[in-house]
């Protein structure tokens, strides 16, 4: 096991990519604390036995985030690795996309790895040694005309996941991100999947011709977490079944 007495925080890990995260950490020997807003993470976390613990919170708020790296403390006495998972989508074009609508995702996608970052950041500069990874998108590099908002917070991630990784290599903390090409989550289900233009248009530029599953991100997040991956930061690993190798103007095969 690669992660063994490692203690680990996971956000959005309700459900999807999250959840899958928490429970390949603690496969590997970590113990890990679910958080999320919905509170079904509770039922998530008691299913997954003694090494895993749920908190209710909205990351993007940071008196729910100091509440959060207290009461991780309290229940595992330290902090190894953090997973930026959180996130949401909203559909408009630029023209309609509201400044609400723009905050919110920004606040939930981007804020909150700030804040998530920083507040763990601090524990883990004590400890000198930590892994934080933050979850990113293809959708860093390709935009999607309809998900405005969403498309900016995944670019500024990556941007986030660098300048992180230069401010905390004197603590011994490495900072990597994940960008997924389309995995088979409810997000993704509501977001590309629910029509069949969609999803057609989505599989004939992967040239995998599949979606992803929450576990083939999982593992990924696995390595970035161990020592295997001890001389790696900065980097945003993307996992995306071909999809940013492609040139869209050639079929797939
Ligand atoms: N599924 C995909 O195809 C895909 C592709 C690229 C990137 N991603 C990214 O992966 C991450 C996880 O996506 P997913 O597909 O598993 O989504 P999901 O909707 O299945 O799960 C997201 C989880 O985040 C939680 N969450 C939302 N807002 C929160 C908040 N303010 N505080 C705490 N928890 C909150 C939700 O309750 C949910 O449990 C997201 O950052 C998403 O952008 C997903
Ligand atoms: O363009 S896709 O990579 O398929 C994609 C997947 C999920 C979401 C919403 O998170 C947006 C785009």
């Amino acid at each position: 096991m690669k992660l063994t007495d490692k203690v680990a925080v996971v956000t959005g890990a309700t459900q999807g990519i999250g959840l899958a995260c928490a429970q390949r950490l603690i496969a590997e020997g970590a113990k890990v604390m679910l958080v999320d807003i919905k509170p079904e993470g509770a039922d998530a976390a008691a299913a997954l036995g003694e090494q895993a613990r749920f908190f209710a919170a909205d990351v993007s708020q940071k008196a729910d985030v100091d509440a959060m790296v207290a009461a991780t403390l309290a229940a595992f006495g330290r902090i190894d690795i953090l997973i930026n998972n959180a996130g949401v989508t909203h559909a408009a074009n630029f023209l309609d996309v509201c400044e609400e609508d723009f905050d919110r995702v920004m606040r939930i996608n981007l804020k909150s790895m700030f804040l998530c970052g920083q507040a763990v950041a601090r524990v883990m500069a004590r400890q000198l040694s930590g892994s934080i990874i933050n979850m990113s998108s293809v959708n860093a590099e390709l935009a999607i005309p309809n998900q405005v908002p969403y498309v900016v917070s995944k670019g500024a991630i990556n941007q986030l996941t660098k300048v992180m990784s230069l401010n905390l290599i004197e603590y011994g903390i490495r900072v990597n991100g994940i960008g997924p090409g389309t995995i088979l989550t409810e997000l993704a289900k509501k977001a590309v999947m629910s029509s069949p233009e969609s999803r057609n248009t989505i599989l004939s530029r992967t040239p995998m011709g599949r979606c992803g599953e929450p576990e083939e991100v999982a593992s990924i997040a696995a390595f970035l977490a161990s020592d295997d991956a001890s001389y790696m930061t900065g980097q945003t690993l993307y996992v995306d079944g071909g999809r940013l190798a492609l040139n869209y103007t050639v079929p797939v095969k």
